[in-house]
């Protein structure tokens, strides 16, 4: 099957409509997933009515209807989880008798793992821990994901179909969860701040601020176009910037004198261990 037909195809319920589902609807959508074949749901009622008008799909409220879990799931092919991972138990334990036995969970939460998913599951429940990243709101993310024992290869695929269209997939072993969010789910955070430091300084050297801030966005996209051709690697991109003698080799001479590289292991190490955590702080 296509990953035309499969968006065509399959009913999607989105529990939580935030940050991270709302940028893997937005790409599914973009990638040909008929609106009508998704129902969302939310905490609130006034987010509900906003997100409705924003995605142009029906979204419903705990808030108006404590069943809106339940109802958004009844018909579902895959449920994607985007709530926040203090939460994601509770919701799944209350709905765990409303999923159609072959529903796909999908769940996108940091840290909690699928042994304590699966112990609010019903028995046999197919479940994918995945780690997204919000650039798939654009069609240029990053998704890790671990699919569960019960998952069978058709099931997997189509995950795989259904993210692909906006980003790239990479099927991984859950204990590598960890690393994913360091390099992928957490990263796109440290480029903006990147972004935010340079366009601040920049201003400090006396470009107007707006300015500043659209060079800062067209070098981080432009440098990201640039890797993503993939024909050189990212130490040859940087080398072919540094003209012996140069500012940039001033630039990086720096960097590398602060210790750019430890700077980043250390944010990595701290985002991994975060997620592990929260592993073992969020149990059934
Ligand atoms: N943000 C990111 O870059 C990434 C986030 N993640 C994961 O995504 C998940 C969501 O994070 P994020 O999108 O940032 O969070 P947000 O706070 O932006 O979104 C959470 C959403 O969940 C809704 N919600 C809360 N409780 C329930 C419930 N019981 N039933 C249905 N909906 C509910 C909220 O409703 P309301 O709109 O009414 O507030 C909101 O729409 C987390 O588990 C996080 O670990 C993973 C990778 C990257
Ligand atoms: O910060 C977080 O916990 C989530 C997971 C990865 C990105 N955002």
């Amino acid at each position: 099957m296509s990953s035309t037909d499969t968006l065509a195809t399959t009913r999607l319920a989105v529990l939580g409509l935030g940050n991270m589902n709302g940028a893997i609807l937005t790409g599914m959508l973009a990638a040909g997933l008929p609106a009508d074949n998704v129902v969302a749901t939310t905490r609130s009622a006034d987010s509900a009515a906003a997100k409705a008008d924003k995605y142009g799909v029906r979204v419903i409220s705990n808030e108006q209807d404590p069943q809106a879990n339940r109802t958004a799931v009844a018909e579902a092919d895959v449920v994607l989880v985007g709530v926040k991972p203090k939460d994601i138990v509770a919701a799944l334990r209350e709905l765990s008798d409303a999923l159609p036995a072959d529903a796909v969970v999908v769940s996108v939460a940091a840290g909690v793992t699928a042994k304590t998913l699966g112990s609010v599951l019903r028995a046999g429940q197919p479940l994918v821990r995945t780690m997204p990243n919000t650039p798939l709101t654009v069609g240029s993310g990053v998704v890790g994901m671990a699919p569960g024992e019960h998952v069978s290869t058709e099931q997997a695929d189509l995950i795989e179909q259904l993210f692909s269209g906006s980003g790239l997939v990479v099927r991984v072993e859950e204990s590598l969860l960890p690393a994913v969010v360091a390099t992928a789910g957490s990263a796109p955070a440290y480029l903006f701040l990147f972004a935010e430091a340079i366009a601040k300084h920049a201003e400090q050297l006396g470009l107007p601020r707006a300015d500043a801030e659209r060079m800062a966005a067209a070098t981080v996209k432009g440098a990201g176009l640039m890797l993503e051709q993939g024909d050189q690697t990212a130490e040859q991109l940087r080398t072919n910037v540094m003209s012996p003698g140069g500012t940039t080799a001033k630039a990086i001479e720096s960097f590398q004198a602060d210790g750019l590289e430890d700077i980043v292991a250390r944010a990595m190490d701290a985002a991994a261990a975060r997620d592990r955590e929260m592993g073992e702080e969020f149990t059934a």
